[in-house]
């Protein structure tokens, strides 16, 4: 047995659950992976030298045994998160002392502690198979998964799943992750595939999507409302496409911060106006490597006062960290929120305090998504009011080089990877939902 078996089920029409359940598993699988004895190889280069190129590897791995309330995918479609960036440049940390970590935890556990790191949190595909204990899945289903995994077993996760001491991100924290064509998710990661997307397409918003709708839209985040000017750092980018389409799908008023004329379009081709294009108006918010220049912030906000007809910012949806951060604090209005989930340029942030508690200012960090709010934005996407954000794909093969355009932010919006699927455009179910939202599917295709 193969996987190319399994694809073939997957190819046709015909197949019934019991038949994905009676299909053989193979014992080994292609994943991608990054090894344990390489976590040196970048020593004493700066961040942007190091090539995932180098570090990121196509590997034949065994079949994972499978656990109660664990299910196995066959896995369509993946694509690429930063959180892959990191694990290959083996920033801040080297991931192999999460696998470490959570191998410790239990017997089963121990299964994720390996010599090898299969990356990747997200993906759409088909389950294979379910564990013990899992009653709401079948062979057959055709799903995503976000990418929370928890225990649950202490009660500090009750109220909110990502508060659980023993929260995690599969495929970054765990092993097993969804760049490869079989994965091992908890089964309460699964949700049902957009049935109007292609695999490529519905495996691309889960992880971003998931945060960006905690940190701007939910009460755990920025509970952002009607009216609220929203300054949104890296808008056409990962988190920033989502971000973009959740203010103004929930009548928020975009202030898109990208780099390029390109990228400046797509934000239009969303339906934001105010655009700032950081890298033709050269703002340089740091003076040297120890010293902001206030008087660069000053004239980012003036510039976004223009675009407002002089309104501040309700609510900065932060995460290029140090380079930026400084700016955002200042920019927000009284009683504004900065709401941060991440620090791509440097996460040791230095700003002025003054004008945080003088204008009662709110800090709020937020990290991917709980259960249910991971459940809501997907919902979003099935019901195609948020969309898709997918610029290119890449064969599984070609998985370094597509983590080397995010990491070079080469990219636009979403990079996807074929797993499985030998081509792009299949899995798509409902064809009439598709055609009516066929526009701003395809708006960030082949930019
Ligand atoms: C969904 C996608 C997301 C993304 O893309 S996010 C971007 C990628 N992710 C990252 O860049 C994050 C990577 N992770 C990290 O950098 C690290 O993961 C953290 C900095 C988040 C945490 O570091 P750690 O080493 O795991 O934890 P510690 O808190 O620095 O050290 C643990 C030790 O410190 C003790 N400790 C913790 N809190 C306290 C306290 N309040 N007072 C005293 N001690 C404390 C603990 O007990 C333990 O101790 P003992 O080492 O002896 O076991
Ligand atoms: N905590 C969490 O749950 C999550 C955290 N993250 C983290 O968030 C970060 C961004 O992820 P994602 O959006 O997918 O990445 P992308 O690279 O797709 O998008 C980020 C965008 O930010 C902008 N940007 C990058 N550096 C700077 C800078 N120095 N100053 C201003 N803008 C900058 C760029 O846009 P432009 O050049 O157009 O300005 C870039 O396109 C990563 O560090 C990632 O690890 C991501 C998802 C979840």
């Amino acid at each position: 047995m193969t996987v190319k078996d399994i694809l073939a089920a997957i190819q046709s029409p015909d197949s019934t659950s019991e038949d994905f359940a009676a299909l053989p598993l193979p014992e080994s699988y292609r994943a991608i992976t990054v090894h344990k004895d390489e976590t040196e190889m970048f020593a004493g280069l700066a961040t942007r030298d190091k090539d995932p190129r180098k570090s990121i590897h196509l590997d034949d791995v065994p079949l994972p045994e499978l656990g109660p309330g664990e299910a196995l995918v066959a896995v369509m479609a993946s694509s690429v998160n930063y959180n892959s960036v990191w694990t290959s440049i083996f920033e801040p940390l080297s991931t192999f002392g999460f696998l470490e970590r959570y191998g410790r935890t239990s017997e089963l556990a121990r299964r994720h502690d390996l010599p090898y790191h299969i990356i990747g949190s997200d993906l759409a595909g088909v389950v294979l198979r379910t564990g013990p204990g899992v009653n709401s899945w079948k062979p057959g289903d055709e799903v995503v998964a976000h990418c929370l995994s928890v225990e649950l077993e202490s009660s500090d996760g009750h109220n909110d799943t990502m508060l659980d001491p023993e929260q995690r991100i599969w495929g970054f924290e765990t092993n097993f992750g969804g760049l490869a064509e079989i994965a091992l998710v908890k089964s309460n990661q699964l949700m049902p595939k957009p049935d109007h997307l292609s695999w490529e397409e519905a495996a691309a918003p889960g992880l971003v999507n998931s945060t960006a709708y905690r940190q701007l839209v939910s009460r755990n985040g920025a509970g952002m409302k009607q009216g609220d000017n929203v300054l949104i750092w890296g808008a056409s980018g990962g988190l920033g496409s989502y971000a973009t389409q959740f203010a103004l799908a929930g009548g928020a008023n975009p202030i898109c911060v990208v780099s390029s004329d390109q990228k400046a379009e797509i934000c239009r081709r969303m339906g934001a106006e105010a655009i700032i294009d950081r890298n033709a108006e050269g703002y340089k918010f740091w003076k040297d490597e120890n010293t902001q220049d206030p008087r660069e912030w000053k004239r980012f906000g003036k510039r976004i006062r223009e675009l407002t007809g002089g309104e501040d910012i309700d609510i900065v949806f932060e995460h290029p960290g140090r380079e930026t951060f400084g700016a955002s604090v200042f920019v927000t209005r009284k009683g504004g929120t900065i709401t941060t989930c991440a620090s791509t340029s440097g996460y040791m942030h230095q700003y002025d305090n003054r004008y945080l508690w003088m204008s009662l200012k709110r800090i709020i960090g937020s990290h991917f998504a709980n259960y249910r709010e991971a459940w809501e934005a997907n919902r979003l996407i099935a019901k195609g009011k948020i969309h898709p954000t997918l610029s290119k794909t890449y064969a599984l093969e070609d998985t370094g080089q597509a983590a080397y355009d995010v990491h070079r932010n080469l990219h636009q919006g979403k990079v996807g990877v074929l797993c499985l699927a030998p081509e792009e455009g299949l899995g798509v179910r409902d064809h009439e939902k598709r055609a009516k939202h066929i526009d701003a599917i395809n708006r960030f295709r082949n930019v």
